[in-house]
């Protein structure tokens, strides 16, 4: 007699490459065995996997991608009783669905939501399982409440991913938001350049290897041959585009005498390979395949979108494929002359999505038809869906002041943009830990900050004064970060009893300036001219005060890193900086005070000295207050995880829209 035993699955978090650790059986399953390799288990039609008392557990996978186990029980003693269990679970959508042999014993469980509606789980990870798109449905045992989340293969094209390269804040993003989505599950891979610039940063490099599956990209007048790198690390397939255009002196982008000019083309080849690399690189022995979720961040990875809906659609690939844009600085749109276009490697047709029109007053000259075209406009209209990296930059890109330029296509689309705050690599960013601090701390010991602070100065040949406001300022000297503000602001806020640090490279002159400041102020500012990771540590950990006075921000993550490190910023409230700092009221919660820091506005320097008074005032006279903003700061929740989750919800909605632009 053929019988069946109701058992509860479980299938939960799997960072380790045992496919068994990541089912769970919490009731009546005796043993489990463990493949040796776990691809076999992962995509082979229907495998064993286990137990259930003597009989065999099995694994499958349906056509759709759902999971399904099995287990056929010989013997008697279980019979009515179980089917009775086994109904009410049903009902209850605890077991979610049944599959019966012509004896009419239950011989299977599907895993499909009772109500086929999809929710999102938000503890689990099985990274390990990696089928594409796989439904998974979990029981949780004691809450009775079954749940489904989807995994996507997800790949992200960049031009910086942390820590292999970095100029700002994009390297930190597309070198944790990755992470996280892979512990959540997905099937993530990070397409960028393999950059060499004959410095000790290539060593970054040095545990990717060749993949040895070289592809033909048809662009600029020619066939240029790229080579593919590949490295796994923390779940994450980073694969990196080789061709010798990446391989010179200087940053990611120019040397000493600007930007390179050959940029679009550097990042033309970067989005026809990223294109193939779903299609071709056999990571981990399989494909990413076609039905992938790509995240092009920012204009050089803008030509995805309308490759996937130029190049691929109309040959019936990548139908499945949805794109997003994620927009991290509007400002920068890659544009260039409209007779590069036959250069991108797309139909003579699309010339439309990509052509730019500059206003007359940005016309060279008269007779300067103004003719150009822009890769970030040409992902705004072909995108499936788009996303800035704070909510309230969202808004300012579909305004005349923050559209720069685009704010009409944008406000065109706006039922299709989200703002989902950065989160932080909390694991690099944590003052208990850091090891690039002198001395660690937490919200629980606070105490150890000031040696922080005074580890800094003598670092730095200040004076040792542990109760002098330390001010610090981190970032890019560019327009972008108001340095303009701040140097008009210098005279006065050197007439306070303050010192002043400032670490940052770009703009030649506010980097002479800085060194020009230094002189003239020896006692009180240091200007540390470069980009240096390990001091811009030692700055947030041992200021006071972070000064952002940034003209626009999508979100910013100094500020997000200050606060972890109890360090109050004062920020222009714009963007992301808005969002995240939250203005100092002493009066709230009964006397106790909330916020985090201040925000001023309008950014003018008469609006950033009084609040950078006022927090100096706070730090000198008003301790406990100060001590709440710190602690307030440091417990913040900033983890990518948080992020992750509202990004699978933007995946969710884009799969739910056919494709934006289809060849249909
Ligand atoms: N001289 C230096 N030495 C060492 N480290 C330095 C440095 N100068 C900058 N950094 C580091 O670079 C990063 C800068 O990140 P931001 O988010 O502040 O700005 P960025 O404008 O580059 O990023 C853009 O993308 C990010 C990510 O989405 C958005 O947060 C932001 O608003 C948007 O302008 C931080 O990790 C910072 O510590």
């Amino acid at each position: 007699m053929t019988s069946t035993i109701p058992f509860v699955l479980h299938w939960t978090t799997c960072h380790s490459h045992s496919f068994m650790e990541s089912v769970q059986m919490t009731t009546k399953v005796s043993s489990c065995k463990s493949f040796s390799n776990p691809l076999q288990a992962k995509f082979n039609n229907f495998r064993v996997i286990g137990q259930v008392g003597f009989a065999p557990l099995w694994c499958s996978r349906s056509r759709s991608g759902c999971l399904r186990l099995r287990a056929s029980i010989s013997g008697g003693g279980i019979g009515g009783s179980q089917d009775a269990v086994e109904e009410e679970k049903q009902e209850k959508g605890l077991i979610l669905g049944t599959e019966r042999d012509g004896s009419g014993a239950v011989i299977g469980f599907h895993l499909i939501p009772q109500s086929g509606e999809v929710e999102v789980n938000e503890v689990n990870s099985v990274k390990d399982i990696n089928i594409n798109n796989l439904k998974e449905a979990e029981e949780i045992e004691g809450e009775g409440k079954a749940q489904t989340r989807i995994t996507y293969n997800i790949v992200f094209v960049t031009a910086e991913a942390a820590p292999y390269s970095k100029t700002g804040g994009l390297g930190d993003v597309c070198g944790s938001l990755p992470i996280a989505l892979a512990a959540r599950g997905h099937r993530v891979m990070v397409v960028s350049p393999r950059y060499l610039n004959g410095s000790t940063a290539d060593k970054n490099f040095a545990s990717a290897v060749d993949l040895d599956s070289r592809i033909k990209v048809y662009c600029f007048g020619g066939v240029q041959e790229v080579d593919f790198f590949h490295e796994y690390r923390d779940g994450v397939d980073w694969v990196f585009v080789d061709h010798p255009s990446y391989h010179r002196p200087g940053t990611l982008y120019g040397d000493t005498r600007g930007a390179f000019g050959d940029n679009q083309f550097r990042f033309t080849l970067l989005c026809h390979a990223a294109c193939e690399a779903p299609l071709v690189l056999p990571l981990g022995g399989f494909t990413y395949g076609e039905k992938c979720v790509f995240l092009a961040n920012d204009w050089h990875a803008s030509l995805v979108p309308v490759l996937l809906a130029a190049k691929y659609r109309p040959y019936g690939v990548y139908k499945d494929a949805r794109s997003i844009l994620v927009i991290h600085n509007l400002s920068h749109q890659g544009v260039e002359s409209a007779a590069t276009y036959q250069n991108l490697g797309l139909p003579s047709e699309w010339y439309g999505a990509l052509e730019w029109v500059f206003p007359t007053w940005a016309r060279t000259h008269a007779l300067d038809p103004g003719l150009a075209v822009n890769l970030l406009k040409g992902a705004v209209v072909t995108a499936d869906r788009i996303l800035t990296v704070s909510q309230g930059y969202s808004w300012e890109i579909t305004t005349v002041e923050g559209g720069y330029g685009l704010h009409e296509l944008l406000s065109d689309r706006k039922s299709i943009i989200n703002g989902i705050t950065n989160g932080i690599d909390v694991a690099e960013w944590d003052p208990s830990s850091d090891e690039h601090i002198p001395y660690h701390y937490s919200v629980e010991n606070i105490s150890e900050k000031v040696q922080c602070k005074t580890a800094l100065q003598k670092e730095l040949g200040l004076p040792i004064r542990p109760d002098c406001p330390l001010i610090g300022f981190i970032g890019r000297l560019d327009y972008q970060k108001g340095i303009d503000l701040i140097r008009s602001a210098i005279p006065e806020i050197m007439e306070d009893d303050v010192q002043f640090i400032m670490l940052g490279s770009g703009d030649p002159m506010f980097e002479d300036w800085m060194r020009a400041t230094e002189l003239a102020h020896k006692e009180k500012f240091r200007g540390w001219v470069g980009f240096n990771v390990p001091i811009s540590h030692k700055i947030t950990a041992g200021c006071d005060i972070l000064l952002m006075p940034s003209r626009f921000e999508p979100c910013g993550l100094n500020q997000l890193y200050a606060m972890r490190y109890g360090t109050v910023p004062v920020v222009h409230g714009t963007g992301g900086l808005r969002d995240t700092v939250k203005n100092f009221n002493p009066y709230a919660q009964e006397g106790k005070g909330e916020g985090t820091g201040w925000t001023f506005s309008p950014l003018t320097k008469e609006s950033m000295l009084a609040a950078l008074k006022i927090a100096v005032r706070t730090y000198k006279e008003h301790k406990s207050s100060w001590e709440g903003l710190m602690r307030r700061g440091m417990r913040r929740d900033c983890t990518w995880e948080n992020a992750a989750i509202q990004y699978e919800q933007v995946f969710e909605w884009a799969f739910i829209d056919p494709p934006y632009v289809s060849s249909d």
